[in-house]
């Protein structure tokens, strides 16, 4: 599978992504048009197997293997009272996942997928991002192919998520350097911090764009000084998928923040992505907006861990299930009109 030799393979890979097979969503398309319902009626789930078909490359796609990937890290940022919880809590929760015992344990057993946990690097929070770059080259890279590699060959979709305690602070950051607006327009209460730990995140946030803005170029060095290893992993993970064209299922504001770098460069970075959810992270509905997605679900969620993708990878079962196994108008000797 595909590992980013350096910072140059991985621009060039963003600047020469594939694109869905247009003869399998031209025929998806055509058959969604034949099945025994009023066409258009079963709304975004006939979107979703005329994607799912696309990025398959199949009239007909197919859904045995979906593969999870939760990735943690830590911040330094996180020394900075940014949130409610302290930073000993993500290795706590990395724990928790290996005994099976986290919601995203109960929700991927729930839909059938296959759960990868990916520490990275736990006993080393990344810089302060108000002070200096969260990573070095090596570690960003590093943590960019520990993203690509939860991808195997079996891999139908991909869903990622997180855990790190801080990383509303980067994701804002990461959001702010992307598409524009300051510390106040991208933080939120994250895990529940109070109004004094919001401004500090604020402060956080505007400190580090003052900091770094102007050397991010690239989208390689947004996520090395702004981003976390976590973040950084996801990143690697959904462009990963993309060279593969394996579709993706985004989790809350943390794992959409996490590709803003890449859609700052190429506006239709996200096309292979659906958006599981809007968090109630209250700037997630315009991130989503910026990266050009359309959330399927609004639970209020705001916990990260991939658990909202996992919710909605039934919905993209029920999509391509209808898609191939519903009757034809003429199988079922239906009137059209
Ligand atoms: O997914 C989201 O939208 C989301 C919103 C708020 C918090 N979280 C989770 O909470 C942690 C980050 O929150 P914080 O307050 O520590 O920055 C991290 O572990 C995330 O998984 C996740
Ligand atoms: C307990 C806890 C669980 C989490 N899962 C994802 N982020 C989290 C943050 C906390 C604090």
């Amino acid at each position: 599978m595909i590992r980013f030799a350096d910072r140059a393979s991985l621009l060039a890979a963003l600047d020469n992504l594939p694109a869905p097979c247009a003869v399998s969503t031209g025929a998806a398309r055509a058959r969604q048009a034949e099945l025994t319902k009023p066409p258009g009626s079963l709304g975004r789930l006939e979107d979703i197997a005329v994607f799912m078909a696309g990025w398959q490359g199949t009239a007909v796609p197919r859904l045995h293997h979906v593969r999870g990937a939760v990735f943690a890290g830590n911040h330094g940022i996180a020394q900075q009272g940014v949130s409610a919880f302290p930073p000993e809590v993500t290795r706590q929760m990395v724990d928790n996942f290996m005994a099976g015992g986290a919601a995203i344990n109960v929700l991927a057993r729930c839909c059938e997928a296959q759960l990868s946990i990916v520490p990275l690097d736990l006993d080393r929070p990344t810089g302060d991002i108000a002070q200096e770059p969260a990573m070095s080259d090596a570690e960003c890279l590093k943590a960019l192919n520990a993203g690509a590699a939860v991808l195997t060959p079996e891999t139908q979709l991909l869903f990622v998520g997180e855990m790190g305690i801080g990383n509303t602070t980067p994701a804002a950051a990461l959001a702010a350097a992307a598409f524009g607006g300051d510390g106040n327009q991208w933080c939120g209460y994250g895990t529940g911090v109070g109004p004094d730990g919001l401004a500090r995140k604020i402060k956080a946030v505007d400190r580090a764009l003052a900091l770094h803005h102007e050397h991010c170029t690239d989208p390689f060095e947004t996520l090395r000084r702004l981003g976390g290893r976590e973040i950084a992993a996801m990143a690697g993970a959904i462009l990963a998928a993309r060279l593969h064209r394996i579709p993706v299922l985004l989790d809350g504001f943390i794992a959409s923040a996490a590709i803003a770098p890449f859609t700052a460069r190429q506006p239709r970075f996200a096309d292979h992505c659906i958006a599981a959810h809007c968090s109630a992270e209250a700037a997630h509905q315009i991130l989503l907006e910026r990266l050009g997605l359309q959330p399927l679900l609004r639970l209020g969620l705001r916990l990260g861990e991939g658990s909202g993708a996992a919710l909605a990878v039934p919905i993209i079962r029920a999509a391509i299930a209808t898609h191939g196994a519903m009757a034809t108008f003429a199988e079922a000797k239906v009137a059209r009109s």
